[in-house]
Formats: C-alpha cells, sequence, structure tokens
C-alpha cells in the first residue's frame, strides 16, 4: 500500500524523490490510517497534522490512546517510514483528513525516532507473518514537503489550497487494493479447492453394500455440492476480478484526462465485489475445509492458514457491511435517476428495465437466471426505496430513515453485486472460450450453470417474491443442479489440476499432486516437537506427582 499510495497522492516532484527509494528499499513503509478508535470512519480520525508557518513543518501528534495508528502491516518493527493519515490544520482550521510521509525510525541504526512510540499489537488469528504495530506521536516535527501534495497542497505560508476535482481522491489506493483484492479472493479459493478436491479424490469412506469397497468420497453428492461451487467460483472471482481491473484502468485514464464521471461507479463496483469476493471465498475455504474431515483441521492441510489469512480480507480495506452500504448509496441514485428517466451507467442499466410492478415470467435457462438475478435486485431496491420514504413521510431526518433501512440497503447491494458476477462470469466465459475446444467449452459452461443454480437454490424465496417461478420450477430446478454435479464429477480432479498450483504454493499435505497423503500426513507429524522424545518432560513434573496425589 506504500507504493501505490506513493504513486496516487505524490506530486509528480515528490515521486522523483520518493520512489526510487522505495523502489529500491532503501526505504521500507506502511500505510498507516486505522487507528485504536477508528477504522471506518476516516473523518473520524485523530492524529493531527498541524502546519508551523515559522518552521514550515508540520506537528504530528496523537492527542489520545485512541488515536494511536493501529493495525498497519510492518509498523511494528520492519518498516522506517509511513504514510499516515491525520487531520490537517493550518492557520487553525482543519481541513480533513491527508496522507503525509513519515519517516518513524532512524534510517542507519532503525532505532524510533524522538516523539515516535512504536510497537507490536500482538497474535492475531492469522496473518502473524506480517508484525501489524501500533504508532503514536508526541509533538513530531515533519517537513512541509512531506505532506503528499498531488490532490492538495499548503504553501509556505500555511495557505490550504485544494488541487483534486473529485472530494475523495484522497481515497484512491482504498480503490485499488480493493480492486487486488478481488484477485487475492480468487486466488486463495484456488488453493483451496484443489486441496479439497483432490483429497476426496484419495480418501476413501464408508461402502455402500458389506461386500463393495469403500467409496471415494468425491463421488457423494453431499460433497460434490460442498466442492463444486468452490471451484466455480473461484473462476467466477477470476474473471470478475480481471474485469474489474479493465473498469479500474479505464478510470484511471480518464481521471487523468480530468474526466472523474465514472469515477463514483467504481467505487461502487470495487466496494460490492470486493465485499462479496472477500466474504464468498472466506465461507468457501472453510466448507472446503469442513469437506476435509479431520486432517482439514491440521495446519499441514494448508486450509487453516487459507482460512485465517482470507477472512480477514473480509474486513481489511473496508468492512463488509460498510462497502456494501457504500454501493447501496450509489443503487438509491441509479433508482432516482429511473423516476427522473434519466440514463444509468451500464452496470445499473438493467434498472431502467425492472420496475415494471410485474413479477418477471420465470427462464431456467442460464440467461433467464441472471435476468432473475437482477429483477430480484431491482426488488430489493424497489422495497428498500419504498421503506425509506415512508420513514422520511413519517418525519424522520434522512440520515434516520436511512440508518434504519440499513439491513435492507445492504440485501439490495449484494443482490445486485450477485447479478453482476453472474452476467460477467457468463459473458467473459463465452468471450474466452470462443476459439476453445468443445470439451473445454462444455467443463467451463457446466462451472457457470453450477454457480447459476446454486444461487437461485439460494435465493428461492426471493424468487417467488419477484419472479413467477413455482414450486415445480424449483423441484426440477434442484434435480437439474444435483444432475449438473454428476457430470462434472469425473472431469473435477482435472478442472482443479488446471489451476495449475504448484504443491510449494498449496503448501498441503492434503493436495499435494502426487496424492501420498497419508505418508505426507505422518512425515508432518513426525516434526511435531513432542514427538523429540519418547517422555515428555511434563510426566515427571506434572503427571507422576498428580498420579501419586502428590500435585
Ligand atoms: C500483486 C500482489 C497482490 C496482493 C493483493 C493484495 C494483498 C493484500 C495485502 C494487504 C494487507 C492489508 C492491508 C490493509 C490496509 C487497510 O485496511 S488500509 C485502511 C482501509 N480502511 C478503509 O477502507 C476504511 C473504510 N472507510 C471508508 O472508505 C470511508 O470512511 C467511507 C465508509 C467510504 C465513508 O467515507 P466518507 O468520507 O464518510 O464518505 P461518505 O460520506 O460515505 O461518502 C462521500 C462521498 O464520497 C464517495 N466516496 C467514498 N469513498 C470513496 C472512494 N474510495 N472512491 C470514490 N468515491 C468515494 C461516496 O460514494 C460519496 O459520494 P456521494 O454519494 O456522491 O456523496
Ligand atoms: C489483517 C489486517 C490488516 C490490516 N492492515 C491495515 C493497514 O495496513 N493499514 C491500515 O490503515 N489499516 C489496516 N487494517 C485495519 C482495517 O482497515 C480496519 O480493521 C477496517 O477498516 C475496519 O475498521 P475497524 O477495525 O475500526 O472496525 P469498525 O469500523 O469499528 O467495525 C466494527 C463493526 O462495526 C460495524 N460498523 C462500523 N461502522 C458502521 C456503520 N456506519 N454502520 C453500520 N455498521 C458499522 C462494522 O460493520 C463492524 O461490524 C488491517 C486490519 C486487519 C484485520
Amino acid at each position: 500500500m506504500f507504493v501505490p499510495t506513493l504513486m496516487g497522492q505524490c506530486t509528480p516532484e515528490q515521486q522523483a524523490y520518493w520512489l526510487p527509494r522505495a523502489l529500491d528499499m532503501q526505504i521500507i513503509g506502511t500505510y498507516a490510517q486505522t487507528e485504536l478508535g477508528h477504522g471506518t470512519f476516516i473523518r473520524g480520525l485523530e492524529t493531527t497534522a498541524t502546519y508551523d508557518p515559522e518552521t514550515e513543518t508540520f506537528v504530528m501528534n496523537s492527542p489520545t490512546l485512541t488515536s494511536y495508528k493501529w493495525w498497519a502491516g510492518g509498523l511494528a518493527k520492519t518498516v522506517n517510514y509511513c504514510i499516515v493519515v491525520a487531520q490537517l490544520y493550518t492557520k487553525g482550521v482543519c481541513h480533513g483528513t491527508h496522507p503525509f510521509i513519515v519517516q518513524i525510525r532512524d534510517e542507519e541504526t532503525h532505532m524510533p525516532r524522538p516523539g515516535v512510540k512504536v510497537g507490536d499489537i500482538g497474535p492475531k488469528l492469522g496473518f502473524n507473518t506480517a508484525d501489524n504495530g501500533y504508532l503514536g506521536f508526541d509533538n513530531y516535527r515533519i517537513p512541509r514537503d512531506n505532506m503528499m501534495m498531488k490532490n492538495a497542497q499548503v504553501l509556505k505560508d500555511g495557505t490550504y489550497v485544494k488541487v483534486a476535482r473529485h472530494g475523495k481522491a484522497t481515497y484512491g489506493t482504498m480503490v485499488f487494493v480493493r480492486v487486488l483484492l478481488v484477485n487475492e479472493a480468487a486466488f486463495n479459493l484456488a488453493k483451496a479447492c484443489t486441496i479439497a478436491v483432490r483429497y476426496s479424490a484419495i480418501r476413501r469412506q464408508c461402502s455402500p453394500d458389506s461386500e463393495g469397497s469403500e467409496l471415494q468420497v468425491l463421488d457423494y453428492s453431499t460433497q460434490q455440492h460442498k466442492l463444486f461451487i468452490c471451484i466455480a467460483t473461484a473462476h467466477a472471482l477470476q474473471l470478475n476480478s480481471t474485469w474489474l481491473w479493465k473498469t479500474f484502468s479505464d478510470t484511471l485514464a480518464a481521471i487523468k484526462q480530468g474526466n472523474v464521471d465514472t469515477l463514483p461507479e467504481l467505487h461502487a463496483l470495487s466496494s460490492c465485489l470486493k465485499a462479496l469476493s472477500t466474504a464468498d471465498a472466506a465461507s468457501l475455504i472453510e466448507q472446503c475445509r469442513h469437506a476435509c474431515g479431520g486432517h482439514g483441521y491440521m495446519m499441514s492441510s494448508g486450509l487453516p492458514y487459507l482460512y485465517a489469512f482470507v477472512t480477514a480480507t473480509r474486513t481489511y480495506e473496508g468492512d463488509y457491511t460498510i462497502l456494501l452500504l457504500q454501493t447501496a448509496r450509489f443503487l438509491v441514485k441509479a433508482y432516482e435517476q429511473v423516476e427522473a428517466g434519466k440514463p444509468l451507467t451500464p452496470t445499473v442499466s438493467y434498472l431502467s428495465q425492472a420496475f415494471t410492478g410485474k413479477k418477471l415470467p420465470w427462464d431456467s435457462s442460464p440467461d433467464g437466471i441472471i435476468r432473475a438475478f437482477q429483477a430480484l435486485a431491482a426488488g430489493k431496491l424497489s422495497s428498500t426505496v419504498k421503506s425509506l420514504r415512508k420513514r422520511l413521510e413519517s418525519g424522520l431526518s434522512y440520515e434516520q430513515a436511512w440508518e434504519l433501512s440499513t439491513i435492507q440497503l445492504n440485501g439490495a447491494a449484494e443482490a445486485h453485486c450477485r447479478a453482476v458476477m453472474s452476467q460477467n462470469y457468463k459473458s467473459e466465459i463465452e468471450r474466452l472460450t470462443v476459439n476453445s475446444s468443445p470439451n473445454v467449452k462444455l467443463v467451463l459452461q457446466q462451472l457457470y450453470k453450477v454457480y447459476l443454480y446454486y444461487w437461485a437454490l439460494e435465493r428461492t424465496g426471493d424468487l417467488l417474491l419477484y419472479t413467477s417461478i413455482s414450486e415445480s420450477d424449483i423441484f426440477e430446478l434442484q434435480l437439474r443442479y444435483e444432475g449438473l454435479l454428476k457430470e462434472i464429477r469425473p472431469n473435477a480432479v482435472g478442472i482443479v489440476d488446471a489451476f495449475d498450483l504448484r504443491d510449494e504454493v498449496l503448501h498441503s499435505a492434503l493436495g499435494s499432486y502426487d496424492g501420498n497423503v497419508y505418508e505426507r500426513l505422518m512425515a508432518e507429524a513426525q516434526k511435531s516437537p513432542l514427538n523429540a522424545e519418547p517422555v515428555n518432560q511434563t510426566f515427571h513434573t506434572y503427571l507422576k506427582p498428580m498420579m501419586k496425589g502428590k500435585l
């Protein structure tokens, strides 16, 4: 996050000075925005940067315990520089949060600079290879030039000058990392389902009849139900990640030309796609662990590490709930544009035909299901706006009405995102397989159908509300879904092999390519320190005295 922020928030002159040093690893930095007391509410951050025209310096200060920077990766012991997001004061006026480059350790001795308090925040659920730290300032001075001045400046005499045309240009790094995190979610889910599918092909358990041999657990329908959605989702996230990256790049190019019109849609998309992809990946990685029984609970399976790493992405770079509410904000505006007969941006264009007041005729084809997801999103949005307006008519303020409607707002945002992801998934597969062999086309189409049928069956309640789907349609869809799982089964191992993940990347006794699961589990067990000697000294210090009633 340090380098992307240098690139996104510094003037060309500042980049010329800082970037080579950062890329050369002469300086190592992190991005310190979150504080002990605030992570989501950036405008509530308490660290201050007060400009002193006498010395042409900013005085960095942590006025309260809750103002201490908290969480930044590498902050505890690794970095010697930080990008610190602080409330900027000049001439007695607060201009809100701005980014500053702050040296916190001596470049030679690595000792913390006078006026800087820095340390480690302690053990975490995962991510323990990163030294996330805390940082406090005691009236610590930095040169005026260390304010990152691409979007705003403070002149030598303390005059504040706003440069950026879009009020949230300083939030750019967060959008960038959110876009990256969709790809990260896809990559880690692909690892987890490679491990779980390969292991499920090796593991035999239970024989349906007394004489027969035990079945591969991958042959059980319930195991296929657990795992094939994971494979399909890994592909869905990867294709959406590539699509989102292009949307991000196009928006960035437009901003460079001074056109910020597409930034709101990018913010809405990156928010909900980051939220849904990280939440889906975390819960499906946990599902992969469930599918591996006791051995999935071993650290040597690689699955606990993957879960601990990915579940954090649901929180950092914008908490799930918060980001969906950002998307909901954009959707409510889109609803108002439909009412006013104004044009809509591409990803919400389906709304222009949606508010007919009639249920969408059910069509179980892939395109029909995608249209149903769009109808579901539009229906939820319409119902949410109705709740908002009913509350406003009762005399509540907009903020109060909004807060009371946030559960529905989140539901509308999630439904919108599912519709966007499903549409992208199918259209990207069709675009990319134009020249593929019939077999590849068949398998990839089977996977996106798994995704569509799975989520349609997960949302039958909503589909009954907003489409003409009937009980028998649902019955038929369930049978079709279960039949599709059986069609995929023969290719399942080949499909995860196609993720092409080397053993060194999987780090898993269950998922290694050679399938020698039991030998690898035993080999990993031998590494346990408890196996260093036949009798552990705790027998003599605790167990034996206890057994003799002497404790
Ligand atoms: C190759 C390798 C790949 C590796 C992949 C990555 C690996 C991952 C490693 C990373 C390790 C962990 C790193 C983690 C870092 C962090 O966590 S950094 C801290 C992240 N913190 C957050 O995300 C905080 C979340 N909070 C916010 O973003 C904001 O507080 C808010 C919730 C958006 C609210 O902001 P606020 O200023 O209060 O604005 P609003 O009033 O809600 O909205 C005002 C308008 O501004 C628009 N807007 C808001 N944000 C953005 C944005 N980012 N971009 C564009 N526009 C934005 C918003 O839509 C409103 O617009 P209008 O509706 O038109 O008014
Ligand atoms: C592994 C990891 C690495 C991190 N790395 C960094 C880093 O490098 N740099 C950095 O600056 N930060 C980092 N963070 C911090 C991260 O950005 C924050 O944790 C995140 O933004 C959430 O903020 P918070 O922790 O204050 O949670 P809060 O915002 O306090 O959320 C707590 C709960 O309150 C809810 N909530 C909060 N506000 C609202 C609202 N308005 N409406 C409804 N519900 C609400 C949330 O949904 C959540 O359920 C990291 C965090 C983790 C876990």
